[in-house]
Parts: structure tokens; C-alpha cells; sequence
């Protein structure tokens, strides 16, 4: 299982579905165009941050079932990038004490209860789209979804700004797989071919690297 991380905006459903399609393999997206919780979040974050991250959380053990079926099938998130983003708003004070350790204790729980046969829990590659802050202001700003925009929400700058850094600090500590880090300021894989090559045979390289490991 490939998985691809990064913040908001950075270019993982893009590349996920892109590299899919390169490798004829399964692809497994967030559910966020069919997610009702989602705009009730980002209109009052402290009301739902809690059950969104049940819904998430739901959605992506049923995804990991599912992709657990091939080999290649690409994820476009991982489940401990939920949890970062959920203690980044505990942080922010929009999850009691109460509902953390609860998501927490969930969470333990539910891989703990995991067996070999049930589901992958680590991915065999973490793809890590890293973009400055400034770009995935732009990315953000170009996809457009009304409710992630700064001019309907000023604070969500801070938010944003918060969680890439903390990206950056999660990855480079990150050790329960193997890695790859793809610059999405320097590659334009969506409208450029000549990067989407580039990227594409990066992450060829990479894969037949931990594919000769097993
Ligand atoms: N490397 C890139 N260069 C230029 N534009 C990009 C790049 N990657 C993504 N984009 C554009 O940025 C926007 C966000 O991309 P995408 O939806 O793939 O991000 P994401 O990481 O899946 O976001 P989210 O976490 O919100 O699901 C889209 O408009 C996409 O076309
Ligand atoms: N709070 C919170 N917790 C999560 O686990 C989570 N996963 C995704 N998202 C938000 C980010 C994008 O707006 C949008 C698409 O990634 O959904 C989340 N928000």
C-alpha cells in the first residue's frame, strides 16, 4: 500500500490519482465532496471537531480494508495525519480533554485490535507532498472550496500555517515505513508533463527500491 501525506491543499488527491493510473492500481480517496460534516466544521469547528474526526476515522478504516486487497492500491491520506489534525484542534480548544483521550483510546484500540489478516495498518511507502506555505495558500486558493477560503475565514491562516509546520515536524520524524518526500513548490505534476515524468520515475525508483527489500 502507497500512501500519500501532506497538508491541506498540498496535491495528494492529485498525485494519487496520478500515480493510480501510472501503476493500474487501485485508488482510495477522503470523502469530502459527499461529507456532510465537513462545512459544519469549518463554520463552527468547536461544535464538530470531534464528530468529524469519528466520521474520518470510520471512512478510513473502511478505505484500509478495501486497499488492502493490492498491493499498490494508493491512499490519498493516512490515518496518523487524522490524528494530527485532530490534536492540532484540541489544541486550538475545539476538543475537550475528554473527547481527545476518547479519539485517542479509540484509535489505539482499533489498530490494536487489528489482525495481519484484517487490514494493512502501515503503508509499505509514505509519499510526503511537501509545499511551503505560500503555495498551499495558492493551491487552496485555486481548488476553491468555499468553506477553506481565507476571505470567508480569517483565522483559518493561522490554522493553515500551523499545520504545515507541524506537517513538516511529523514527517521528518515519521519512521514506521519507508519514505519519499516530493516537492510540490518544484514540481507541477498536475499541469506539467515533463515534472509529472520526473516525479512519476522518482517514485518508480523508489518503489522497486522497497519492493527488492521484501
Ligand atoms: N504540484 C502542483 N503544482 C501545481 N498545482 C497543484 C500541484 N498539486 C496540486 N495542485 C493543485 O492544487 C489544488 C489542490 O490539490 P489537491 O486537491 O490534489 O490537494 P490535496 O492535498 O488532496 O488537498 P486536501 O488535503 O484538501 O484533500 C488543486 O487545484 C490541484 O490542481
Ligand atoms: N479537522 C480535520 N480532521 C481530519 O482528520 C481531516 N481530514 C481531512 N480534513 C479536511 C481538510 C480539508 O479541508 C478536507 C480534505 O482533506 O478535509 C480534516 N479535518
Amino acid at each position: 500500500m502507497l500512501v500519500l501525506a501532506g497538508p491541506i491543499g498540498a496535491g495528494k488527491t492529485s498525485l494519487t490519482t496520478i500515480l493510480a493510473q501510472h501503476l493500474q492500481a487501485p485508488a482510495f480517496y477522503e470523502s469530502v465532496d459527499d461529507n456532510e460534516i465537513l462545512p459544519l466544521f469549518y463554520e463552527n469547528p468547536r461544535k464538530y471537531a470531534f464528530l468529524l474526526q469519528i466520521y474520518f476515522l470510520n471512512k478510513r478504516l473502511a478505505s484500509l480494508r478495501a486497499a488492502t486487497a493490492d498491493p499498490l492500491s494508493v491512499m490519498d491520506r493516512s490515518i496518523f495525519e487524522d490524528s494530527l489534525l485532530f490534536h492540532l484542534n484540541a489544541d486550538l480548544g475545539r476538543a475537550t480533554a475528554t473527547e481527545v483521550e476518547t479519539y485517542d483510546e479509540l484509535l489505539a484500540n482499533m489498530l490494536d485490535q487489528v489482525g495481519e489478516n484484517d487490514f494493512q495498518k502501515i503503508p509499505d511507502l509514505l509519499i510526503y507532498v511537501r509545499v511551503s506555505f505560500q503555495t498551499m495558500l495558492e493551491h487552496i486558493q485555486r481548488r476553491g472550496r468555499v468553506f477553506e477560503q481565507l476571505d470567508n475565514d480569517a483565522s483559518l491562516y493561522e490554522y493553515y500555517q500551523e499545520l504545515n509546520q507541524r506537517y513538516a515536524s511529523w514527517y521528518a520524524n515519521y519512521k514506521l515505513s519507508p519514505k519519499i518526500q516530493i516537492d510540490g513548490d518544484q514540481f507541477d505534476f498536475v499541469n506539467n508533463p515533463a515534472d509529472q515524468e520526473v516525479v512519476l520515475a522518482t517514485l518508480d525508483a523508489k518503489i522497486k527500491q522497497i519492493m527488492a527489500l521484501d
